[in-house]
């Protein structure tokens, strides 16, 4: 039996004052790469955040939130095998990081590199070559504020792949890239993907979901509303209704796009 990632069951969970979930059950297992669609308001940041340990759900005998499981995480030892790779950190660092800095920084899950922390040989080494794997060597030390939004991108999944973690979780990988940016950090995620990580991601986006994920689960206020084969999810009357809008979908490549029905 593959191991579960993901192992969600019936847990329900707030934000602020805000009940978003309700008995929400899903379960991901390694090797099935998957993305969580769903418009704006469906709950998909509040589930980062139950994944990233940033939020608690509330429990009832019932219920459970497993990460690979174990119910129990500390923050860093979760993210050697869940990296998560989200741009909201990209406002994050501090003026004076420089990309060498935002890559050791995913040795103790912090935002940046601070005195105290010390990195071995060995850590040292990692960094360099995530770096040179992603293209950014040359980058190390210029100061993260310096860089464009796909060189930050670029930084953000190293710092995520410096643990060589299992599997990578991407808040809407491309947020902010331009098309041809796009496409090269598409074809980054998609050597994840041949490379043995497992991908989940979580976004609105349909551009940026790459031809190899086979799994569709669909979101809507706070609720699964569609899970399966992405031939079977991404239709035009399933994403209709989904987003609430008349929409065509069309799919070139093993790429798809919406585009307004009339
Ligand atoms: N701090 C908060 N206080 C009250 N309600 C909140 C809070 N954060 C989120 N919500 C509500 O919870 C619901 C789910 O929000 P969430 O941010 O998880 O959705 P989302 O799918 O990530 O949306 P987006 O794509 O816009 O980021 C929304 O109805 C939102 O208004």
């Amino acid at each position: 039996m593959k191991e579960k990632i993901i192992d969600i069951h019936n847990i329900t969970a707030y934000s602020g004052s805000t009940k978003v979930f309700s008995d929400l059950s899903l379960k991901i297992e390694t090797g099935c790469n998957t993305v969580i669609l769903g418009p704006n308001g469906s709950g998909k940041s509040t589930l980062l955040k139950l994944l990233s340990c940033e939020l608690h759900p509330v429990y009832n005998p019932d219920s459970h939130l497993r990460i690979f499981g174990r119910d129990r995480w500390n923050v860093m030892e979760l993210r050697r095998r869940l990296g998560i790779v989200s741009d909201d950190l990209q406002r994050d660092y501090l003026p004076g990081a420089h990309g060498i800095n935002v890559m050791l920084s995913g040795f103790y899950a912090s935002i940046d590199t601070w005195q105290y922390q010390e990195f071995s040989n060995e850590e040292r080494e990692k960094a360099e070559s995530v770096m040179a794997e992603l293209g950014i060597a040359a980058l190390k030390e210029r100061p993260f504020c310096a860089m464009s939004t796909g060189q930050q991108r670029r930084f953000l999944l190293g710092r995520a792949l410096v643990h060589d973690p299992d599997a990578l979780l991407f808040d809407e990988p491309t947020a902010g890239l331009d098309i041809a940016a796009s496409l090269h950090y598409l074809e980054t995620v998609r050597k994840l993907m041949g490379s043995d990580k497992t991908v989940v991601l979580v976004t609105h986006h349909l551009h940026e979901i790459p031809p190899e994920i086979e799994r569709v689960v669909l979101m809507k206020g706070g609720r699964i509303v569609g899970d399966g084969k992405k031939s079977d999810m991404l239709t035009s009357e399933a994403l209709s209704g989904v987003f609430d809008y008349p929409l065509q979908v069309v799919a070139v490549n093993g790429y798809f796009q919406l585009l307004p029905a009339s």
